[in-house]
């Protein structure tokens, strides 16, 4: 490993300097990923979490009795089937939040490109990756980072990320990384069917009252995630990701073969969601629990890192755009007989405040309560 690489002085131990630690992971932008290479014993302190914030598998429960079968999404084009499949995806998106979907119009070649790209990606040099650091990048669309917000945050998360916002082709094509432009672009084109046939049949769901052409301003805005967990000498003792909501009104999340990724089950305890080949994983997020008034769940999840192989995951957070009001829709309350718990706000009032603090589980809900 040469010195521009490495200038951390790596004792093997858990106590390196906390200062030069994060100089060289955040800043300098050699990320998780550059303190795994430069061979690593065991977890600096910095990313040691609290023992209740840690991910026990002993402790995980179960998933049969909350998570149902992968749902066949191509029924919904079956007369026979569509009222059936109709009522999977809004049962599940009632009960966990979660749910996985094959046939869902993503071929497998299309999955294993972009999960190979995100490998293509995070092994670039780190001066490469570092050009896309918030500060450095060409486009503030497209940005490269570690852990979730680190200047908030107590316990950092063993992840590195690279953001891309979509918004043009002509962006696309000049501004995201090579390595993973195509691929990148290709999952998300492929995707954008089966997210628009989701969200309309779950806002049909939430009653008569709902225009289903409503769901063009509530997929309007996507970004795509990709989310490297290089291998971790103490995965028990930190997180990849930590206990959090998305802010979206959904989320398709491609997972590798490795697992790692839990769901809460309120009351009951932790899930792990399996990986399947070649489906995708869904989930709802705050948007859409606070547009249906707490009907739909947004489910807290987190994942955790493996001590024997990089793990990736590539999530698609689809949003409003900033200008986009949301709040429960109208006449929900009554029809489910509840009081109104969300108010009205700008999306873009409401990512602000989601981005601005660390993660702790549902908390980011609190800003739309009433
Ligand atoms: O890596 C995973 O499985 C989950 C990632 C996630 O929850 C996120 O990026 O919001
Ligand atoms: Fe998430």
């Amino acid at each position: 490993m040469g010195a521009s690489t490495n200038s951390l002085e790596l004792n093997p131990g858990p106590v390196v300097d906390e200062s030069h630690l994060f100089d060289f992971v955040v800043k300098q932008g050699n990320g998780v990923k550059g303190l795994a290479d430069s061979g690593l014993m065991s977890l600096p302190r910095r990313y040691v979490h609290p023992p209740g914030e840690r991910i026990d598998r002993k402790q995980v429960i179960d998933a049969s009795p909350y998570l149902g079968a992968p749902i066949d999404l191509s029924m919904l084009e079956e007369e026979k089937n569509k009222e059936k499949v109709m009522r999977d995806l809004c049962g599940a998106a009632e009960k966990l939040g979660f749910f996985q979907v094959v046939n869902h119009g993503v071929s497998l070649e299309v999955l294993e490109r972009v999960k190979e790209a995100v490998h293509g990606f995070f092994n670039l040099p780190p001066e490469k990756k570092a050009g896309y650091l918030k500060g450095k990048t060409p486009c503030p669309n497209v940005f490269y980072g570690t852990s979730f917000s680190p200047e908030n945050e107590e316990s950092l998360e063993w992840k590195d990320y690279l953001s891309l916002r979509y918004m043009n082709d002509d962006e696309a094509m000049q501004f995201w990384p090579l390595e993973c432009r195509d691929a990148a672009l290709e999952y998300l084109k492929s995707a954008n069917k089966m997210i628009h046939l989701i969200l309309s049949t779950l806002l049909q769901g939430l009653g008569e009252e709902v225009d289903s052409s409503a769901v063009n301003l509530y997929d309007e805005d996507k970004t795509v995630n990709m989310n490297f967990y290089p291998i971790c000498p103490n995965p028990e003792l930190t997180v990849g990701v930590g206990r959090h909501s998305d802010l979206t009104a959904i989320t398709v999340l491609l997972q590798d073969d490795i697992g790692g990724l839990f769901v809460k089950v309120e009351d009951k305890g932790w899930i792990e969601i399996p990986p399947v080949q070649g489906a995708l994983v869904i989930n709802i997020g705050d948007t859409l629990e606070i547009l249906s008034n707490g009907r739909y769940k947004s489910a807290e999840h987190r994942a955790i890192a493996s001590s024997t192989k990089d793990r990736v995951s590539v999530p698609i957070f689809v949003t409003p755009g900033p200008f986009t009001m949301i709040g429960p829709l109208p006449g929900l309350a009554e029809k489910d007989d509840k009081a109104v718990i969300y108010r009205q706000l700008l999306f873009g009032e409401y990512k602000n405040n989601f981005f601005g603090a660390s993660h702790q589980g549902k908390k980011s809900l609190d800003f739309a309560k009433i």
